[in-house]
């Protein structure tokens, strides 16, 4: 299978011959992609394909074996999760790693001061980091609860918690582990529209997805995972279209 891959935008992560396994099991098995400025690239690829080790790879979350990883041009290797998420890459979790005891709003401030903000020195800009954070709020549908625990959340507040601590910081890529899995319809538009204007407004994203739906709706290109390897990397009707990979997706490989 040799299909290209979109050519638009700067690349802001060379990603070439990535390792990783545990014990015998190959979990990224000499993968090599680029993810480039505006293209929404979503990851697909069955239960166990790799997908989530890929992202703990190159979020630093996790030791590579072997291979190499830049952004914007460094190689990262061995930098800590805080760093590289300082650095512009930030992402979400499923299992979605909020500060429960924590309200709405110290849930994002706390994204902001961990992530790629700078700190705000002096009242201006505090002002200006708090407005930003109240936009987000607002967009994420969250005003309304900002003095609410995390935990008192319900579950697609907390989503769209996940979501807002990422959109308050200035992260230049969003990786996101199935942030729309388990929405009612109206949370999964408002998480579509989200998507659509922040990439409108320059945010890289790549996306962990199984809902073929959004799949279809957001992706400028599809990276197809099995077994560790990445078997496709191209634009969504050529690698949806393939007989062979909707065998395996669909779990009816011979
Ligand atoms: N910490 C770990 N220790 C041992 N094995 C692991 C670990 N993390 C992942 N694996 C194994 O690595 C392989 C890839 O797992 P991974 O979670 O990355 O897949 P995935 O594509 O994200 O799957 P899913 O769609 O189910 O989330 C699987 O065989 C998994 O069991």
């Amino acid at each position: 299978m040799s299909m290209t891959q979109p050519q638009q935008g700067e690349t802001l992560m060379q990603i070439r011959n990535l390792d990783k396994s545990f014990g015998g099991v190959k979990a990224v098995d000499d993968v090599t992609m680029d993810l480039r400025a505006g293209i929404v690239t979503t990851l697909v690829g069955p239960n166990g394909a790799g997908k989530t080790t890929f992202f703990n790879l190159i979020t630093g979350n996790l030791p590579r074996d072997g291979g190499e990883v830049t952004w914007l041009g460094r190689d990262i290797a061995g930098v800590k999760p805080h760093r590289i998420a300082r650095a512009g890459i930030m992402r979400t979790y499923q299992d979605l790693r909020l500060f429960d005891g924590m309200t709405v709003w110290e849930n994002v401030l706390n994204a902001t001061e961990y992530g790629a903000l700078p700190i705000p020195l002096g009242s201006a800009a505090r002002a200006a980091r708090r407005e930003r954070i109240e936009r987000v709020l607002e967009r994420t549908g969250l005003a309304d609860k900002r003095n609410t625990r995390a935990l008192d959340l319900a579950y697609a507040e907390r989503k769209f918690l996940s979501m807002a601590r990422i959109m308050a910081t200035e992260a230049r890529l969003w990786l996101l582990d199935e942030p729309a899995s388990g929405l009612d319809p109206a949370s999964y538009d408002r998480f579509l529209t989200i998507l659509r204007e922040d990439v409108a407004g320059g945010v890289t994203v790549c996306i962990i997805e199984h809902n073929l739906d959004i799949v279809i709706g957001i992706s400028d290109r599809i990276a197809f995972l099995d077994r560790g390897k990445l078997l496709a990397d191209g634009d969504p009707q050529t690698v949806l279209n393939d007989p062979e990979l909707a065998k395996i997706y669909f779990g009816e490989r011979t």
